[in-house]
């Protein structure tokens, strides 16, 4: 006898069928004649009809090698006219070596060594040739000019290679933008999170959710559709209400990934901040090596906050210099403040620079620390005394900074229990960072390097490995559109079953705007806007 579970999953294939749902092999999709996702309607169409495209892929100037790329129906033409070689020479994806002709002054330009890709096996999908020829610019400017002879072809627009690529569904949008990244990318993280997302990290962790969720609506459609007239037992359904209970709890865990993403990819923000005349401007210097802050004797020197990058450990940090905190009648200087307050509440780590010397100087021990200063310490402050190398110049001096250093360390343990207001945890004098350092001779610098890099370490750790990470605003908000949709779904499941569909069908073309955006045109001028010409 054919169970009530086997009669129903048919009836969800049947489903299935009527509305034209197909899989890509990562993913089901569905015609739009019905209602369910995006324009993922049909297989994409090579554009073949296009123009050829062409132009330098390799970086501007004076080169060893240089590599020109042709993409389009006529590249075979291109290389026919530049090549004096027969047509069953041209052997997809095997670099020739060969001399290039003008081929209007059959003048030799270069010898170098070509490679054809033929279409669909190529980065665009369309026919592609590559010119590697010498990287000197009468050489390339010459062999432009040759394959402008050809009709038909055309310099090509930024990003206009990847954009064909994407057109003919060689690349989906998360793996354009994982490409716009890696070619951005300036350390080795960025460079690592980008490469796995261009490979498909992203895509893949999407479309498994959103076939798993279009898994579960079909099986609501088919009951919606067929429930009654097969007397379906409703059991079918609570148990795919659970499957996405579960879908919804991932993309919610996915969400709190305390934005590790966005940092990895645009870089974490370090703010060194401390009293008037501390060194900051002169640790900023000393940090990125060149003279980014004005360093002066006068108390006051810098009101703006001044920004560097950074790279720390392979971690992009983006590091900022800012005014001194202190009362002042200095409207000016109140603003900078101001700003160096506001930034460091929403840094991910601070450097509070103290000058060592002074604090050695003065009969409490907070006059530096001053209450204003100590609010903004939070867990993520690593405390820098500075100019050291005042206080190592006396014996005296240091058997005093030494019992000094504990008070501080004492007094900031004291201020941030009582007001406990950045803190998650009791405070003990282990758990404050401090480093010893001098500007002036360069002194433990090394060490406080090697401390940020562990905090950036614990700050981009990735507790869920199985996840990627979430590298752009666009998909947290297609993400959160997702659960808000699956929160109204799993509201109405109980009353209105039509009504929870429906939430659970605007749930998956959430989901599916991450890879396969319906703002296409709007968004690829964004992504493509960044790309340089030859990609
Ligand atoms: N001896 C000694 N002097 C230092 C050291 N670091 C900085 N200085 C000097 O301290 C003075 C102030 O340095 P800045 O880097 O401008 O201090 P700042 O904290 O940026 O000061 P404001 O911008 O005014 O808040 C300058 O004269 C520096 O040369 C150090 O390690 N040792
Ligand atoms: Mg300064």
């Amino acid at each position: 006898m054919i169970s009530r579970l086997t009669i129903f999953q048919n009836l969800c294939k049947k489903c299935i069928n009527n509305k034209r749902y197909y899989s890509n092999g990562n993913n089901f999709l569905k015609n739009n004649t019905t209602n369910i996702v995006n324009r993922q309607e049909d297989p994409p169409k090579l554009s073949l009809e296009k123009d050829t495209i062409y132009s330098l892929a390799s970086g501007v100037g004076k080169s060893g090698v240089a590599v020109i790329r042709v993409s389009g129906s006529q590249s075979k033409e291109v290389l026919k006219g530049l090549v004096n070689k027969k047509e069953s020479e041209f052997k997809p994806r095997y670099a020739t070596i060969g001399t290039f002709f003008h081929p209007l002054t059959k003048e030799a330009i270069d010898k170098g060594m070509f490679i054809y890709f033929k279409s669909p096996h190529s980065f665009t999908g369309e026919d592609v040739v590559e010119f590697h020829i010498h990287g000197g610019r009468a050489v390339i400017h010459d062999t432009l000019d040759a394959i402008s002879s050809i009709g038909g072809t055309r310099t090509s627009q930024p990003g206009e290679f990847t954009k064909r690529a994407f057109d003919n569904g060689k690349m989906d949008l998360s793996e354009v933008e994982g490409l716009a990244d890696l070619i951005d990318s300036q350390t080795h993280h960025q460079r690592k999170i980008a490469f796995n997302q261009m490979q498909g990290s992203i895509s893949r962790f999407y479309y498994q959710l959103r076939e798993d969720l279009i898994r579960s609506s079909a099986y609501m459609e088919a009951y919606i559709d067929f429930g009654e007239d097969a007397e379906l037992d409703p059991e079918i359904v609570e148990q795919s209400k659970n499957r996405i209970i579960g879908i919804r709890d991932r993309i919610q865990s996915h969400l709190n990934d305390g934005k590790r993403g966005e940092r990895l990819r645009q870089g974490a923000q370090v703010t060194i901040l401390g009293p008037p005349n501390a060194g900051k401007s002169s640790l900023i210097n000393l940090l990125t090596n060149r003279k980014v802050s004005i360093v002066s004797p006068i108390p006051g020197t810098t009101r703006d906050i001044i920004e560097a990058m950074l790279d720390i450990g392979g971690y992009p940090v983006i590091i900022g210099d800012t005014a001194g905190i202190r009362q002042s009648s200095d409207t000016i200087e109140l603003e900078g403040v101001q700003m160096a307050k506001e930034r460091s509440e929403t840094s991910d780590l601070s450097l509070c620079v103290l000058d060592a010397s002074q604090l050695i100087e003065q009969q409490t021990s907070n006059s530096q620390l001053d209450n204003e200063l100590l609010n903004i310490i939070n867990s993520n402050t690593i405390f820098i005394f500075n100019k050291m190398d005042i206080i190592n110049e006396s014996p005296l001096k240091k058997e005093i900074w030494g019992r000094k250093k504990l008070e501080i360390l004492d007094n900031i343990v004291k201020h941030v229990n009582e007001t406990r207001k950045h803190i998650d945890k009791v405070y003990g004098k282990d758990s404050i960072q401090s480093v010893e350092i001098s500007c002036i001779d360069n002194m433990n610098i090394r060490q406080l390097l090697d401390y940020l890099q562990k905090s950036l370490e614990n700050l981009f750790e990735c507790q869920e490995q199985d996840s990627p990470l979430l590298t752009r605003m666009r998909y947290k908000e297609a993400l959160i559109n997702c659960v808000e949709s699956l929160d109204r779904y799993l509201y109405f499941h109980d009353s209105d079953i039509v009504i929870a569909s429906e939430e659970l069908r605007s749930a998956i073309k959430s989901i599916g705007e991450i890879t396969h955006s319906s703002n296409i045109d709007d968004l690829l001028d964004i992504i493509f806007k960044d790309f340089c010409i030859g990609k």
